[in-house]
């Protein structure tokens, strides 16, 4: 089968690899769509992100779906011909977090695509039966690749209980930031302002029904934000950039007892904080790690049209052509790529 294979940083080489064999609780999938993630850019161009170093030759891709064709001898809710979305961690299904629920805090999880474990730009994988979720009719291969990001979205907004007639405000307008915007609309927000500091990014977010969008290198955001809240702050406040100034600002645009909840990834581990802001505002901070049993919400709010992830791919590749789709990826006003096989 072939397989795009990351060798050294910035180059793919193109294998042919021998078709995986489902094991007795796996369903083994032809690949039909994978996203490109910020995350894969960035093993591509750096060989790692903090901690997580790619050794070894590595397969990119964690958001994928593709179509059956071959089940393990256990499995009985997926048979050839099944359409499914593949949950990209896989946890150890054992250990103190699974047995609470908290499977997406397994400290055992394989997640695709993050050393040492390979992921989806590949004709076939092969991957537990239970986190391969079937797509109706109504829902793409395309759309069920985009469950992962609509997840990151969907836990977020849990996270940070977003509910019925809110104002979220949402830093950074990249797939992640317009992914919660999906999921806050769908959790009942009624006003959500995104921020950015691009402006091809804000004029996409007001097209995909941002009430507000705020570029943060020309506008003031607190004296935006009080003017839209009266003064009052956002209730929830969902930071999706990972830039520093904006993690900062978080605090500062969240209304008393309000929530902020943390996404983007900050580049140092370090961001100070005005504690005593925090305390005397009573403010909620949660961080937000993937996600948890998202998925079925993510495909029925698909299924349902409540949400819309193609709006926001740009391009479509062939795994021939991955290390241009990468290349494009990078421009600053690309939100997403994806891979698509035909097998
Ligand atoms: N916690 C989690 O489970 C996950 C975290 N992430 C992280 O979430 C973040 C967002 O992911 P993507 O949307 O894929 O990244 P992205 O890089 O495509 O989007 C980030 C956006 O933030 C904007 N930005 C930069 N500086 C800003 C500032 N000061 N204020 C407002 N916006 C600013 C950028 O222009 C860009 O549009 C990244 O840090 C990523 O690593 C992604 C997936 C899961
Ligand atoms: C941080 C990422 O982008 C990735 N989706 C992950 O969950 O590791």
């Amino acid at each position: 089968m072939r397989t795009a294979v990351l060798v050294e940083p910035n180059e793919f080489e193109l294998e042919d690899r021998p078709r995986p064999s489902p094991g007795p609780d796996d369903v083994l999938v032809a690949v039909r769509d994978v996203g490109i993630c910020g995350s894969d850019v960035h093993y591509y161009e750096h060989g790692r992100i903090g901690d997580y170093v790619v050794e070894d030759p590595l397969v990119l891709g964690h958001e994928s779906a593709g179509e059956v064709v071959e089940v393990g001898e256990n499995v009985t809710h997926h048979e050839p011909g099944d359409r499914v979305a593949l949950e990209p961690g896989v946890p150890c299904r054992r250990c103190a977090h699974c047995k609470r629920g908290d499977y997406h805090l397994c400290e055992e999880v394989t997640f695709m695509a993050t050393p040492p474990h390979d992921g989806a730009f590949t004709e076939y994988v092969s991957w537990p039966a239970d986190f391969a979720y079937t797509l109706p009719e109504a829902v793409s291969t395309a759309e069920g690749a985009l469950c992962e990001p609509l997840s990151v979205g969907i836990h977020a907004c849990r996270r940070g209980s977003v509910g019925t007639g809110d104002t979220v405000l949402i830093t950074g307008a990249g797939p992640i930031g317009l992914m919660v915007l999906e999921a806050a609309r769908a959790a009942g927000a009624t006003d959500v302002i995104l921020t950015d500091v691009v402006d091809e990014k804000l004029t996409f977010a007001e097209e995909r029904g941002a009430d507000l969008t705020v570029n943060v290198t020309e506008t003031d955001l607190d004296a935006a934000v009080a003017e839209y809240t009266d003064g009052v702050g956002a209730d929830v406040v969902v930071e999706a950039s990972g830039a520093e100034p904006s993690i900062k600002s978080t605090i500062d645009v969240v209304r008393r007892g309000g929530t902020v909840v943390l996404v983007g990834l900050a580049s140092e581990a370090e961001v100070p904080i005005d504690v005593l802001e925090l305390i005397d505002n009573e403010v909620d901070v949660h961080g937000s790690f993937r996600y948890k049993n998202t998925y079925d919400a993510a495909v029925d709010l698909l299924a349902d049209g409540e949400v819309d992830v193609e709006g926001i791919i740009d391009f479509e590749s062939e795994l021939e052509d991955i290390d241009d789709a990468f290349r494009r990826a990078m421009e600053p006003t690309v939100v997403k790529g994806m891979i698509s096989l035909d097998s």
